[in-house]
């Protein structure tokens, strides 16, 4: 691994994986690839290699679920950072640039990940590293696009400009638009310019703070306060909630990266999904034959395309296809696999 510091953000909420991820029990920490959960995939797709170990920041209701997942996986080492609510990423990764400029100095390469995304190419995704790890040294922002297969609105899109001549596989970035419109991201994708920003960046808390201070200087400072007075408790730190709680609610997306100078994009095939709802997990997990995904005490017949999940009560599947059909203690879900992105209409 790369020498930068990986931060894991651990902040998302339980509505895209109802009726099996709830609020305390969000996405990341589903046990549902090969009884591992994306968070633990996360963390030792970063670890090894003479990596630093990870940063986490999470909210403090996940305290107890992290550190289980942490020592199954034997990650123990990791620092803990806990945020007394959820004010959204770009609080959190203030967070991380001002505890990472504190214990580690302003020049270190900082890794920001999700801790809910998918890498099928690993070589390919630390190769990408390596090379964003170069440029942020050079005080920029490094973001990763992903070429795009439809105009999704749920991304951000990066817009390649010229090569950066000097690092060859990098461009500088023309603009940054987070989450356009259906006929915007169609518009993107027929230029051919654009990529998904994948939500993982790297820079150093130099480079990051010098922007920061520019463009989203409150919340800035409020996380900085909160670091700077969080305290140690049990091995995990909490993060003052007078001062965090003082900072706006935004996405790094649009309180930095649309405004920012400096950045540059590295695109990157790596196999990456985010595994956003049940019809990509149906994507990205094992099938039988027939194409279904079975999990728990489920059986499929005559079925084909699904994807059909069970925490208890056994689930018995007929003559259906391109289905999600998922049961929990929490509720029962039915849905076309097509309108899996769509869940949050309802739940
Ligand atoms: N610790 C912490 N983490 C948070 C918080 N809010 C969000 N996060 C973390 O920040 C990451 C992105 O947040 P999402 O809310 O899931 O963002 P998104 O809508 O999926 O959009 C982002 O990711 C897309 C790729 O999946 C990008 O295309 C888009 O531009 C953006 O960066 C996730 O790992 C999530 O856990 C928070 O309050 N606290």
């Amino acid at each position: 691994m790369t020498s930068l510091v990986p931060v894991v953000l651990c902040g998302g909420s339980g509505t895209r994986f109802w009726p099996l991820s709830t609020d305390a029990n969000p996405k990341q920490f589903l046990r549902l690839w090969q009884g591992k959960s994306l968070f633990q995939i996360t963390i030792a797709r970063l670890s090894g290699r003479g990596a630093a170990p990870a940063l986490i920041i999470c909210n403090k209701v996940h305290e107890a679920e992290i550190r289980r997942q942490l020592a199954e996986i034997g990650a123990g080492e990791a620092t803990i950072l806990l945020e007394p609510e959820r004010r959204d990423s770009a609080a959190a990764i203030a967070v991380a640039a001002a505890w990472v400029a504190r214990r580690h100095g302003a020049d270190v390469p900082i890794g920001i990940f999700p801790s809910d995304q998918l890498i099928g190419d690993e070589a390919a995704f630390r190769h990408a590293l390596d090379l964003a790890a170069i440029l942020a040294r050079e005080g920029r922002l490094v973001t990763f696009g992903i070429t795009p297969d439809r105009p999704a609105t749920e991304f951000g899109y990066v817009e390649r400009a010229a090569p950066i001549a000097a690092h060859p596989g990098a461009f500088e970035v023309a603009s940054f638009h987070e989450k356009p419109e259906a006929a915007v991201a169609a518009g993107y994708i027929a230029s051919g310019r654009f990529d998904w920003n994948s939500g993982m960046f790297v820079f150093t808390a130099a480079g990051f703070l010098a922007q920061a201070e520019i463009h989203m200087k409150a919340i800035l400072d409020a996380a900085r306060l909160a670091t700077t007075r969080a305290v140690e408790i049990g091995g995990a730190w909490h993060l003052d909630a007078e001062a965090f709680g003082q900072a706006e609610k935004k996405s790094i997306d649009y309180a930095l990266f649309e405004h920012a100078s400096g950045v540059a994009t590295v695109p990157v095939a790596c196999g990456w999904s985010d595994v956003g709802n049940w019809r990509s997990a149906q994507v990205e997990l094992p099938k039988d034959a027939a194409g279904n995904v079975v999990i728990g005490d489920a059986k499929a017949k005559e079925t084909a395309g699904s994807i059909i999940v069970t925490d208890g009560l056994p689930v018995r599947v007929l003559g259906v296809e391109g289905l999600a059909v998922v049961v929990s203690a929490a509720g029962v879900l039915v849905t076309r696999l097509e309108d899996a992105a769509r869940l949050k209409e309802i739940v």
